[in-house]
């Protein structure tokens, strides 16, 4: 048994081997009255799983996001706490621990992120496919036909026809674009993909369809999610198992249906009952593929 597994309930651990622990992770903002973001955060991430991470606006999850990809910036500082990934080969990798090259190697490779709003981030003179090519380039070893190949595979398997590879992104609306993120998240098929909010500026029909797509993509190549939101009845739909957050700390971990079911801390009670739509019969699903409306 591990420290963690006797500290917390038995769902603190995932149910498949996992990928990634994350213990005791305290992360500080180091302004002039010192905020401590995150207070000794403790997670084990399955492979294949995905693990939402819910709270109200300002509880930490951006920050323990970022932190655990070491993207936070000044003044935000990791102050204790260690990140291991558990990689497929076997070998344990301490995150915190390694230097600026090989932490370039391992995100996008091995973690990659979405984030809100990522849909803006793309190059607007540059065309998708040329974005996509880079980060090929820049991480992979393929030729020029392998790329275009690869590029071509990705924008196919999150639902954007491949032709747009020729498409600036302000030729491609809000949905697509935001879609050609999560491809180029996917592009080096990285073990574990961070999502902070990644629907939150799209319509609702959109969003269900993005999500529709993450899971069953997850399904296909197994790759580990932590989904960020606020959207607790979302979380219930796609998440595997939920770590509540509240004022930086964890403060329940467990699988959906359990938490949905008999939540154990009163602040995750609150939560659920500022849904109105979880104290009635839920809808089918996400991952079930059938659409509540429908049914
Ligand atoms: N640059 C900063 N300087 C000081 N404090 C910060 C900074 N950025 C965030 N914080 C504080 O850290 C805490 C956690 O913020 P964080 O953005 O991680 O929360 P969050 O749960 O992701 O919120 P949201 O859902 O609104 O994105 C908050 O109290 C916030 O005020």
């Amino acid at each position: 048994m591990t420290a963690l597994t006797d500290r917390v309930p038995h769902a603190a651990v995932p149910a498949r081997r996992p990928v990634l622990t994350v213990t005791d992770l305290t992360v500080v903002y180091d302004v002039e009255e010192p905020v401590t973001a995150v207070k000794d955060a403790s997670l084990q991430l399955g492979r294949g799983e995905i693990l939402g991470l819910a709270g109200e606006s300002g509880c930490g999850k951006t920050t323990l996001a970022y932190a655990i990809n070491r993207l936070h910036q000044p003044p935000a500082r990791i102050a204790s706490g260690s990140v291991v990934f558990h990689d497929r080969d076997g070998g344990d990798v301490d995150l915190l621990g390694l230097d600026d090259e090989p932490l370039r190697r391992f995100r996008w490779s091995q973690l990659s992120m979405v984030f809100q709003g990522a849909m803006n981030s793309l190059n607007p003179v540059r065309t998708i496919g040329a974005q996509l090519d880079d980060t090929l380039r820049a991480h992979a070893r393929m030729s020029r036909a392998q790329r275009r190949e690869r590029s071509a595979e990705v924008l196919t398997r999150v639902g954007v026809d491949p032709g747009r590879l020729r498409s600036y992104p302000h030729e491609l609306s809000g949905g697509m674009r935001q879609r050609v993120m999560i491809a180029m998240a996917m592009l080096l098929e990285p073990q574990i993909m961070i999502m902070d909010e990644p629907t939150t500026a799209l319509d609702v029909v959109v969003q269900r369809e993005i999500l529709r797509e993450i899971v069953r993509l997850r399904d296909e190549l197994d790759f580990a999610v932590v989904f960020i939101t606020h959207d607790l009845p979302l979380l219930l739909e796609i998440s595997d198992r939920i770590a509540v957050m509240l004022a930086g700390e964890i403060v329940e971990l467990e699988t959906a249906a359990q938490l949905h079911r008999s939540p154990a801390h009163p602040y995750t009670r609150r939560l659920l009952g500022s849904f109105p739509s979880l104290s009635g019969e839920r809808g089918a699903f996400i991952r079930d593929g059938v659409d509540p409306e429908e049914s």
